[in-house]
């Protein structure tokens, strides 16, 4: 295909399992070119519960009802979107297990591509796996493209705050992503999952919506400590997690109230954060936070507290943090569509630059 500007359409589905974001963007696959519509499509309750049921069982039978809420709220969404000439498909992540069974996403590309009569462009994880790398996060080589964007000259930091935290350290002095330096980006630990855990079991509520109960808290240094305590955290990056991989996390929480296990678990979420900015090169000018987590103030203020640098949402920079991951699956389709890289040694510890992701043609 021609290396020239594209109109692609990515969409995502996230660990929180609350629905699929798609959004366009124009590209070439370096440049970020024009942003252009984007769109939600939640799951229904029974389809969120029929999703969950499924989650960590790979490789495993049964997975067929899973498959079609995928391939129907995703063939809802981007029918929507007529004029996007490429699509780019991430799926739901099942199973994240990038040294052990590998990364599995629910959703196949080549049904969505029969759908929806356009190439799809869909498991992006699975080769950087293959060649040793941890899969994820991938958003990464966008979050470079979005730096550049923005006109930033110094390194800077961008959080996404999802049912998992990744953090990408980005030097934008650098002409590619791949460029030795130019990149540092690994999962910083969960973030959003456990606590919608927590609200979900006690209070039957889908999040701690603006934190409200969080705020009423007191965070319980003892388990925040234990926490902290975690092998995980000792790891060097890159490094990815499994949205459930830290489900020690409600153990940890289980004596206290509501509220204060609210507290303490925004606030794990936040150390978390913490802990991971150390692993940075080089101190960066500011933190730029998208996903869900940056509507939780509570979360935002224990950050700005703990940190040196300036916590922003990504508003601030006049970019969108409800869509930025779906708009990455764009970017990184056009940029498999083109021969690119989606990855390198320091967004997924690959031992090269690697370009995931299958074309599947009507
Ligand atoms: N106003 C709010 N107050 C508190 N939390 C919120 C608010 N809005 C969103 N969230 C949290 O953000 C979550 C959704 O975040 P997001 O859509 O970024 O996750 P995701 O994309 O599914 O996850 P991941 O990035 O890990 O794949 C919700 O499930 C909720 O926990
Ligand atoms: C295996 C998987 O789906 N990982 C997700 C998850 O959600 C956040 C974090 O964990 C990140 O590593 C990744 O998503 C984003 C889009 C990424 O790949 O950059």
């Amino acid at each position: 295909m021609a290396a020239g500007p594209v109109r692609a359409l990515g969409a995502m589905s996230g660990t929180s399992l609350d629905g699929v974001d798609a959004a366009e963007i124009v590209t070439d696959g370096l440049r970020i070119l024009e942003f252009g519509e984007s769109g939600y499509r939640a799951y229904s309750d029974a389809e969120r519960a029929t999703l969950r049921a499924v989650l960590g069982r790979w490789p495993g039978e049964g997975l067929e009802a899973a498959t079609r809420v995928v391939h129907e709220a995703h063939t809802e969404l981007m029918a929507g979107f007529p004029e996007a000439e490429m699509l780019g498909f991430h799926g739901q992540t099942l199973a994240h297990d990038p040294k052990g069974r590998g990364t599995h996403q629910l959703g196949d590309g080549a049904v969505l591509a029969e759908a929806l009569a356009r190439p799809v462009i869909w498991d992006f994880r699975s080769a950087d796996v293959a060649l040793g790398g941890e899969g994820a996060p991938l958003a990464p080589f966008f979050h470079f493209a979005c730096a550049k964007w923005i006109g930033a000259e110094a390194p800077l930091a961008l959080l996404n705050l999802g049912g998992v935290g990744n953090l990408t350290w980005v030097d934008p002095r650098h002409a590619t992503p791949e460029a030795e330096g130019a990149l540092l980006a690994f999962d910083t630990g969960p973030a959003n999952a456990p606590i919608n855990d927590l609200v979900a079991l006690r209070l039957g509520l889908d999040c701690d919506r603006d934190g409200a109960l969080a705020r009423q808290g007191r965070v319980e240094d003892g388990a925040l400590e234990l926490f902290l305590d975690e092998q995980y955290f000792r790891r060097m990056p890159p490094k990815s997690l499994d949205r459930d991989d830290f489900s020690l996390m409600l153990d940890l929480v289980r004596e206290l109230s509501d509220a204060d296990a609210a507290a303490t678990m925004t606030a794990m979420a936040a150390a978390a954060v913490m802990q991971g900015m150390e692993h940075c090169p080089v101190a960066p000018d500011r933190l730029l936070v998208t996903g869900g987590g940056r509507h939780n103030p509570v979360m935002m203020e224990m950050l700005a507290v703990g940190l040196d640098c300036p916590v922003l949402p990504v508003e601030a920079v006049g970019l969108d943090g409800d869509m930025l991951e779906a708009q990455a699956f764009a970017y990184l389709a056009v940029r498999v569509a083109h021969g690119l890289p989606t990855s390198c040694p320091g967004t997924t510890g690959v031992a090269a630059p690697v370009g995931g992701g299958q074309i599947s043609r009507p």
